[in-house]
């Protein structure tokens, strides 16, 4: 998916939310455990009841790689069921990659080629080049992350090294990559505070930002110096929307969350109209 059919989405959806698919057999209703592929069923149901409300669905592959084998099947009928029936959606494998070069190669080839999704995070600390690999696809997207949501985002990335904090420096060092139009940045909602300064190094990149719900980021607090000319935010929710209910409504529970992130977008875009 282009950046522009992205954005493309988000003013006919009226909504930038990505709904967070971090699937826990421990937090799904009983029944669920009866069906062949809970996680994949339990996607399933949150995808039908949420998918007008969200431009984007953010799998975080921890969830499905703790299940081994059967949780990779379940991620791949995940995607597949979202490429097939809404491939309007974009999707992200919230992977953290990212090492050599040849390594990240075969990273991105499992994500972009394979799973076929429209974008992957990674980790930007082995640098350029092993990030160049996934720069490298056309039409996707590479999501790296620069200040994260954690407590421990405040270890090293908010560090002063050379007369400039190493948050800072990977946005600017990143940015004049190669392909650097596929980059996107993870910045956390509950470092909302930052976000000015981030703007002023990408003004036109897109941000994904998780941490509003269940870590207490605050959405107008992102927007107020989020938003650019083409929005550029996709705000995150996982936890805060599929385990609203842990009954048998969860969907519906969970597309009332989505549908309250979604009006309130709805009147930030307003304003930006
Ligand atoms: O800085 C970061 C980077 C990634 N995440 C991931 O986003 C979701 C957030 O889930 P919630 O349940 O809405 O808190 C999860 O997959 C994290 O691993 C993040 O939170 N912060």
């Amino acid at each position: 998916m282009t950046t522009q059919e992205l954005v493309d989405q988000i003013w006919k959806k009226k909504s930038f939310l990505c709904i967070g698919l971090d699937v826990d057999l421990n937090k799904v209703p009983s029944y669920l455990l009866e069906t062949e592929d809970p996680i994949f069923e339990f996607n399933k149901k949150i995808i039908d009841a949420t998918h007008h409300l969200a431009v984007a669905y953010k799998p975080n592959t921890a969830f499905y790689e703790a299940y081994g084998l059967k949780g990779w099947k379940s991620l791949e009928k995940t995607i597949q069921y979202l490429n097939t029936n809404h491939p309007e959606i974009f999707t992200i494998a919230d992977a953290k990659r990212g090492d050599i070069g040849n390594t990240s190669a075969m990273y991105a080839k499992a994500f972009f080629e394979d799973l076929a999704f429209d974008s992957v995070t990674v980790a930007p600390y082995m640098g350029k080049d092993s990030i160049e690999p996934f720069l490298s696809f056309k039409g996707k997207h590479t999501i790296m992350l620069a200040l994260t949501s954690n407590q421990g985002a405040f270890d090293f990335q908010t560090k002063t090294i050379g007369g400039i904090e190493l948050y800072k420096k990977v946005l600017e060092t990143s940015k004049e990559w190669q392909n650097s139009k596929n980059l996107m940045y993870v910045v956390g909602a509950t470092k909302a505070e930052f976000i000015g300064e981030i703007r002023k190094i990408v003004p036109n990149s897109f941000l994904l930002v998780p941490g509003v719900g269940a870590q207490g980021g605050n959405l107008q607090d992102v927007c107020k110096y989020g938003i650019n000319d083409q929005i550029g935010l996709l705000i995150n929710s996982s936890r805060g929307i599929i385990y609203a209910s842990k009954e048998s409504d969860f969907d519906v529970v969970a597309a009332e969350k989505a549908k309250e992130l979604q009006q309130q977008m709805e009147e930030i875009l307003k304003a930006q109209s």
